[in-house]
């Protein structure tokens, strides 16, 4: 049985914030920290990228007009019922996204029994029913000029993404589902984090509060 926290339940932490804000990069510096005391098993990351609806039953072309930044893209029923289960103590099978494919991979990740889980993505304060599933809600507010020079960056090195198809989809889909959904969920936040993953007092205030969320 997996050692568990006060309450007896798993802490779930959500990190959201506009696309490229730094969101991953946030979570990654969080589990390198708390992972030499709290052992990396006990520790999970999931991208709410993850539950990007399958399309693997429709053509590319018609993949690529597919609005991602609209909570209607993602299974967000089937990211609730996992987070369910892994908040009682269980274990679940996370789907993985292929981005240059616009579609989920084959094969699933098996998350066992973490004491805490740290869930990023863009509109999991947008959402409510996704929203009540968090213990700590963080948002990592990053000017969006700063955010598209870093999209382009990553979308046309790791996302196989021309520059074009990158300023397009920022002004049909990205920029205005930001103002729609994502910055208005800011609100929501207990903790509003700037400079992302290398706020390094940012990044020490959440570990402490986790470990003492958890008596580690
Ligand atoms: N503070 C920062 N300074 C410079 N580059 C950063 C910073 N934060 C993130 N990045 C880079 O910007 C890109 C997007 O960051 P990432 O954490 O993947 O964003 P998100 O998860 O919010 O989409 C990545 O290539 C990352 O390395
Ligand atoms: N097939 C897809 C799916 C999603 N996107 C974009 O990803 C962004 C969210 O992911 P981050 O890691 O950047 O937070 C979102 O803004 C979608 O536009 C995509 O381009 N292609």
């Amino acid at each position: 049985m997996p050692i568990q926290g006060p309450s007896d339940t798993t802490t779930i932490i959500a990190i959201a914030g506009a696309s490229a804000s730094g969101k991953s990069l946030l979570a990654s510096s969080i589990y390198q920290q708390l992972a030499p005391k709290l052992g990396s098993q006990q520790l999970a990351v999931i991208a709410e990228d993850a539950y990007y609806r399958d399309q693997s039953h429709l053509p590319m072309e018609q993949r690529v007009l597919t609005d991602y930044d609209q909570p209607s893209a993602f299974e967000h029923d089937l990211l609730v019922e996992h987070l369910a289960v892994l908040k009682s103590g269980g274990s679940v099978e996370v789907p993985q996204y292929d981005f240059r494919r616009h579609t989920r991979r084959s094969k699933a990740l098996s998350i066992v029994s973490p004491r805490v889980v740290m869930v990023e993505g863009i509109l999991l304060l947008s959402v409510p029913a996704l929203r009540d599933c968090f213990d700590v809600r963080i948002f990592v507010d990053t000017p969006l000029d700063l955010c598209l020079l870093r999209r382009i960056r990553r979308d046309t090195e790791e996302r196989g993404r021309s520059l074009h198809s990158v300023i397009e989809q920022y002004e049909r889909t990205v920029r205005p589902a930001y103002h729609q959904h994502i910055a208005p969920a800011r609100q929501h936040a207990d903790l509003v984090v700037t400079e992302g993953g290398q706020n390094t007092v940012a990044i020490d205030l959440i570990t402490t509060k986790i470990r003492q969320l958890i008596e580690c």
